[in-house]
């Protein structure tokens, strides 16, 4: 059974933490104590307020599902502390110096860096960008003003440009963006629209290549515990880990 410590216990973690399948949660750590306290009665996860102390326990795989000041604080360490890491906070990674840095230091100590599929469907066929000309990639985001933190009354657009931008201005609301700009190694292109008639996070992707043209829309249910964040990305994690050591892979 895979042993997982959790980074971040709030919406993502718990539902991580109520869906144990084909792994289990040993360690659970936030910066609201109180947060790991209610995942550790949930699960007997052992909680901890101490990330030295936490990084020190016996798991393989680190799940974060914190922000992205966490994953800049800790991925580095965690990985050094010879732990594979699941990052879904993958905005972090915008950042070129960071994420080569963090790429090298998995390297040095074999060490995997597990990006899910997020809010989203199809991330992995995007690497097909990696071998095969792409022209162009937008996202057009929808989100409601709460899940945005803003105040309209109607559709408005929130930020139109480079997906590295977007993430700046908006860290916990289009990590989407990010994970699409590294599968495919193209720069992503981002519309950004707050919609006071829409309580559902709704993705469009539109991409042009040597492939041909993509277009796919999700419309998804948010999260219980917080707007912003999809349901479907927690279950992408979930899917992630059921299947994580299985020997048929699925998919690009
Ligand atoms: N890749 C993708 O497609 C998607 C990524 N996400 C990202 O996943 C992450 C988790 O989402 P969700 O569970 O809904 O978020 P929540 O805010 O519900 O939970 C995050 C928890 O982590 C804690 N936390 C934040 N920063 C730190 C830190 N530096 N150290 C320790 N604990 C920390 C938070 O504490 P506090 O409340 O004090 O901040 C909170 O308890 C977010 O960053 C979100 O943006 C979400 C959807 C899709
Ligand atoms: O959950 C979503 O729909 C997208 C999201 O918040 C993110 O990409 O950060």
């Amino acid at each position: 059974m895979v042993r997982i410590g959790l980074l971040g216990c709030g919406n993502v973690g718990k539902i991580i933490a109520t869906h144990q399948e084909g792994f289990q949660v040993v360690g659970v750590f936030d910066q609201l104590h109180e947060h790991a306290a209610s995942l550790s009665e949930l699960t007997g996860a052992k909680p901890y307020s101490d990330f030295n102390e936490f990084i020190t326990a016996d798991f393989d795989i680190c799940v974060e599902a914190a922000s992205i000041v966490a994953v800049r604080a800790y991925a580095l360490k965690i990985i050094e502390h010879g732990k594979d890491l699941v990052i879904l906070s993958v905005g972090a990674l915008a950042d070129d110096a960071f994420r080569e840095d963090l790429i090298s230091v998995a390297k040095e100590n074999r060490k995997r860096i597990h990006i899910p599929s997020g809010a989203i469907m199809g991330l992995d066929n995007l690497k097909i960008g990696q071998i095969s000309h792409i022209e162009s990639i937008l996202l057009r985001t929808t989100k409601s003003p709460e899940s945005l933190k803003m105040n309209v009354s109607t559709r408005t657009l929130a930020f139109k440009g480079k997906a590295k931008d977007c993430i700046k201005l908006f860290p916990k609301n289009i990590n989407v963006s990010v994970a699409i700009a590294l599968a495919s190694t193209h720069e992503v292109q981002v519309e950004l629209w707050a919609d006071p008639d829409v309580d559902k996070n709704i993705h469009e992707i539109f991409v042009k290549g040597e492939f041909g043209e993509l277009y796919s829309k999700i419309t998804n249910l948010p999260s219980p515990d917080n707007p912003a964040t999809s349901y479907l990305a927690a279950l992408s994690v979930l899917s992630l880990l059921k299947n994580i050591n299985s020997p048929l892979v699925i998919g690009a």
